[in-house]
């Protein structure tokens, strides 16, 4: 984990235990500091609790062991999303305008162009007046992405941010959350099954090696062979290759076809 007297926190999580069944914890005994200007991935397996702690994280639940402090407002991306009324795509995206706005009050012409002008930066302006439940999933998960950019936040914590996006929106949005931390100076969280990713964008990754057994650190000291292959329990490898004059390294699993 990096050192907590060098770096300013967003959110420090003391000690973090919970679970939905008495006794039963989904996590238990996690501290983790999350830095300003920072983007940090939180990777584990399936039903390792990586939504849990993205909810207690947010305020959304309430540990039940240890405690949590954040700095900031914060914006959250969930992994799946539909609503309940019929709205559109740009109606959506206002919405996160919600905390800026006075009680009962409209969306100025400024917060509709705001809106316009993030999924225009997002390739879906032209989506705008569509029924949001009528978009693809990819096309709703970038509608949700707008929506957080635009609450102008200074956290934002996204739950499997590319888990419905084809490869270019994968790049977008990867590279709109480094650019929201070294930029804008944000702190992004995310929780990804992409260890490449972490390696692409993470400063920081934490590692959910057991339900009370969280390991934090720097991402290209955590992101190595073993610590993957014992994270998921299948082979994984590292691979370096020049592209364009740079060093680009990436994250594979090893598959080898049975035929
Ligand atoms: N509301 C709930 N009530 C009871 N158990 C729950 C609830 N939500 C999640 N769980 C359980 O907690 C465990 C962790 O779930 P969680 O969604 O946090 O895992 P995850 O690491 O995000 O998984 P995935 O990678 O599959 O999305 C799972 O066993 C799940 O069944």
């Amino acid at each position: 984990m990096h050192d907590v007297s060098t770096v300013e926190n967003a959110v420090y999580l003391n000690n973090v235990g919970y679970a939905y069944q008495p006794g039963d914890w989904i996590v238990r005994g996690c501290t983790a500091c999350f830095g300003r200007r920072r983007v940090a991935a939180i990777l584990g397996p399936n039903g390792r609790g990586k939504t849990t702690l993205l909810k207690l994280l947010i305020g959304a639940m309430k540990p039940l062991e240890g405690d949590i402090s954040s700095h900031g407002e914060i914006a959250f991306v969930p992994q799946l999303f539909d609503t309940a009324f019929n709205y559109t795509a740009v109606e959506m995206v206002v919405m996160g305008r919600a905390k800026r706005l006075g009680l009962f009050s409209q969306p100025s012409r400024h917060d509709l162009d705001l809106a316009l002008a993030m999924m225009d930066r997002f390739g879906i302006a032209s989506l705008a007046n569509h029924p949001f439940d009528s978009l693809s999933g990819g096309q709703r998960q970038l509608v949700i992405f707008a929506r957080a950019l635009v609450a102008e936040a200074d956290i934002v914590v996204l739950d499997e941010p590319t888990s419905a996006l084809d490869l270019q929106n994968q790049i977008v949005v990867l590279r709109w959350m480094r650019q929201l931390a070294e930029t804008e100076g944000l702190t992004v969280i995310f929780t990804t099954h992409h260890p490449h990713h972490a390696l692409w964008v993470a400063d920081d990754a934490l590692l959910m090696m057991s339900h009370t057994n969280q390991e934090m650190g720097a991402a290209t000291t955590m992101l190595i062979e073993p610590n993957l292959t014992r994270l998921y329990g299948t082979a994984m490898k590292r691979i370096v290759f020049e592209h364009d004059g740079r060093k680009i390294e990436t994250l594979t699993p090893v598959f080898k076809r049975e035929s």
